[in-house]
């Protein structure tokens, strides 16, 4: 999250750290969030390597053991069955992680809100991206969670031309002023308020090459109201 400022410890208390094992050692990669105490949603394309993963709940400084984390290992990956890596453009940049158990609620722990079924947000709907992503572009992670305001772009303006075009689908959501945030932040949730509470909107799936603060080129995000049904039949069936 490049700009932004550091989170209040464990404020977004469904964001989890999404790490993968080099050697002996754990490497943060990329965000998700606690969406059943077993389950935990992320971009597909975090976790579509061959790779060893964990999660980690109840982070703040993911140097700094805070005594409030909970460590568990990934059993199983579902990525949505149409996610094609060769074609981020199509969308279906979602993945399901089964836990090896089941996260402990409490007050650092907590479960995302999801929105309704096919819900769509007006343009500049009050939104926060949260991650430890690179802090500039090709820069180093953050240490600690960050959070950016990021208003909804709504789809006729982001899919326009001069924007992203017909790059950007329905199912996914833009959102974006001059703050920005680069890869770390991938699979991270887009938390957006309605009614005054916040519910994960969005999956970071990806910004322009040109820097995330490039004009007319929000952050992409995949739409989570278009895959409440394709959730609930993965965690509902294993
Ligand atoms: C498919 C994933 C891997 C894309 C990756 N996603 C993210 O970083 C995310 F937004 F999720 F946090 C990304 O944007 N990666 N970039 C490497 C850019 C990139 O690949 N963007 C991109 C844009 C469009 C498309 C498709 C839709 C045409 C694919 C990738 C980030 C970047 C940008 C500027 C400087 C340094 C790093």
């Amino acid at each position: 999250v490049i700009g932004g400022s550091v989170a209040k410890p464990n404020s977004w208390p469904w964001q989890i750290s999404l790490q993968y094992q080099s050697g002996s050692s754990w490497y943060h990669t990329c965000g998700g969030s606690l969406v059943r105490t077993g389950w935990v949603m992320t971009a597909a394309h975090c976790v579509d390597s061959a790779r060893n993963f964990r999660v980690v709940l109840g982070e703040h400084d993911l140097y700094v053991n805070g005594g409030t984390e909970q460590v568990i290992s990934v059993n199983q990956i579902y990525i949505h069955p149409n996610w094609n890596s060769n074609n981020v453009a199509n969308g279906y940049d979602i993945a399901l992680l089964r836990l090896s158990s089941s996260a402990s609620l409490n007050s650092y722990v907590q479960l995302a809100s999801l929105p309704p079924a096919d819900q769509i947000l007006p343009h500049n709907n009050l939104c926060y991206i949260t991650g430890w992503g690179r802090t500039s572009t090709g820069g180093s992670l953050s240490d600690q969670l960050k959070e950016a305001y990021l208003p909804v772009v709504d789809h006729n303006t982001c899919s326009s031309g001069g924007w992203w075009g017909s790059t950007v689908k329905t199912t996914m959501v833009c959102a974006g002023g001059y703050t920005c945030h680069l890869s770390g932040d991938s699979g991270g949730p887009l938390n957006c308020q309605v009614n005054g509470n916040y519910y994960v909107h969005g999956i970071a799936s990806f910004v322009s090459g040109l820097g995330c603060d490039t004009y007319q080129k929000p952050t992409v995000f995949t739409r989570v109201s278009a895959y409440i049904s394709w959730m609930d039949s993965v965690s509902v069936n294993h």
